[in-house]
């Protein structure tokens, strides 16, 4: 990486403010999902081992820059402290004077969590007076936050052009291993795509045709490639906007030489729900009335084959709706064959991510990323704000 990283810099004595995510999942006020804490706990120790004052901030959900009393920060201060070993002070506010009392009172090793940052209009619109207000509290800025680098906010973006500014050892780490994958991968190369949001991939798939051997696609977005091809697809989900785009991608990848996978069957339900009649029909065979839910046993057979030849695997979005289990088990096929395949395998954060951890096939990837749009965005060949605004080694 071309970025300054906090191995860089000195750090002894100096206030340190680190942008992480820990934007986690929680019900009942409880954390689901620790990932993403647990994965900053490498530079949290990097900096507080080398005698840094560190001052932790987040965002959680989309408060819209209001206090939302469900999604303060608390509870991570609390995942956190356990995580250290050591007590982590949270602070009520991002910003003021009562912070700047708390991080002033701070000794070298100390943590200090601040309060959602998007309890401030100023931070999702990159305001620069609450990035000078952030900047204020500290020395040096520390961007560990993959997960939002591709938003440009006040605490991602705006604060890095008032202090000296690195990457954390968390980003590093994505940014390596992505853009490994991406500038110089083994193969053969296959990217599965899959889930829901046909939007939001239809990009990423144009620049994977540039790189990929194998391009494996599933889920939800299938159908809209299903259609493209004059094929029935019933009441499957489809992005009626996006089927000429994904002819394109077809004859684009037919020029390119790319194996370009399609599901030839599926497994159907009558009804979006765990008790729904299901059938596996051809993909020329999906009745009108019927819905496309998941792979089925023959797609999932041929995928696997593909994956378990290939040297790197990049997955991103589920076969089928895996939440539901008896629409779960293309999405576990293809999990197992990364699990078991010789290549490294990367999973694009999201709900594959979800999907390998519910499996227990978490241990078995070589890399799970902690950003679900940011690593889309990432091998769609965008720029990511939150890296550019970093120094230059
Ligand atoms: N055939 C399908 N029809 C409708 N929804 C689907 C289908 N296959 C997968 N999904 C849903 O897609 C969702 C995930 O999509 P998406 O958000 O695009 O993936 P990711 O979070 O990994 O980027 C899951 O909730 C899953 O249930
Ligand atoms: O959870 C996140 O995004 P992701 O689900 O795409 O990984 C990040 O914390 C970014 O959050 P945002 O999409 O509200 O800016």
């Amino acid at each position: 990486m071309n970025k300054k990283s906090v191995r860089d810099v000195e750090v002894k004595g100096k206030k340190v403010f680190v942008r992480v995510d820990f934007n986690v999942p929680m019900e009942n006020g409880e954390i689901t999902d620790d990932t993403r804490i647990r994965e900053t706990v490498p530079t949290i120790q990097f900096l507080t081992e080398r005698g840094a004052k560190v001052v932790l901030a987040s965002h959680m959900g989309r408060p819209k820059g209001q206090v939302v009393e469900e999604l303060r920060l608390t509870p991570a201060a609390a995942r956190l402290s356990q995580l250290l070993g050591k007590p982590v002070a949270k602070a009520d506010e991002a910003i003021g004077d009562a912070v700047k009392t708390q991080v002033d009172a701070l000794e070298e090793g100390d943590v200090l969590l601040l309060e959602n940052v998007r309890f401030y209009p100023g931070e999702e619109k990159n305001d620069p007076e609450l990035a000078k207000a952030f900047a204020e509290l500290a020395d040096l800025y520390v961007n560990d936050a993959f997960g939002a680098a591709h938003r440009a906010h006040a605490s991602t973006e705006g604060i890095a052009h008032h202090l000296p500014a690195v990457s954390g050892l968390l980003m590093e780490k994505e940014l390596d291993v992505l853009g490994r994958a991406l500038n110089n991968p083994d193969r053969p190369f296959t990217a599965i795509i899959g889930g829901a949001k046909v939007k939001d991939k239809i990009q990423v798939i144009d620049n994977l045709l540039n790189i990929a051997d194998n391009i494996i696609i599933g889920g939800g977005l299938s159908y809209t490639f299903l259609k493209a091809q004059g094929l029935e697809i019933g009441k499957s989900l489809v992005d009626n906007e996006k089927t000429d785009m994904a002819m394109g991608f077809i004859n684009k990848a037919k020029e390119k030489g790319v194996n370009f996978m399609l599901p030839e069957d599926v497994v159907v339900a009558d009804d979006f729900s765990a008790t729904a009649n299901t059938r596996v029909v051809a993909v020329n065979e999906i009745p009108a009335d019927w819905e496309g839910i998941d792979i089925g046993p023959k797609t999932r057979e041929k995928y696997a084959k593909t994956i378990a030849e290939s040297k790197l695997i990049v997955w991103n979005g589920p076969m089928g709706v895996f939440e539901i289990e008896p629409f779960s088990h293309g999405t576990r096929a293809v999990a197992e064959a990364c699990a078991s395949t010789e290549g490294y395998t990367v999973i694009g954060g999201g709900d594959s991510a979800a999907a390998v951890e519910k499996f227990n096939l978490g241990e078995k990837m070589d890399h799970i990323s902690t950003g679900g749009g940011a690593s889309l965005e990432f091998m769609e060949g965008k720029a990511l704000p939150g890296v550019v605004a970093l120094n230059d080694k």
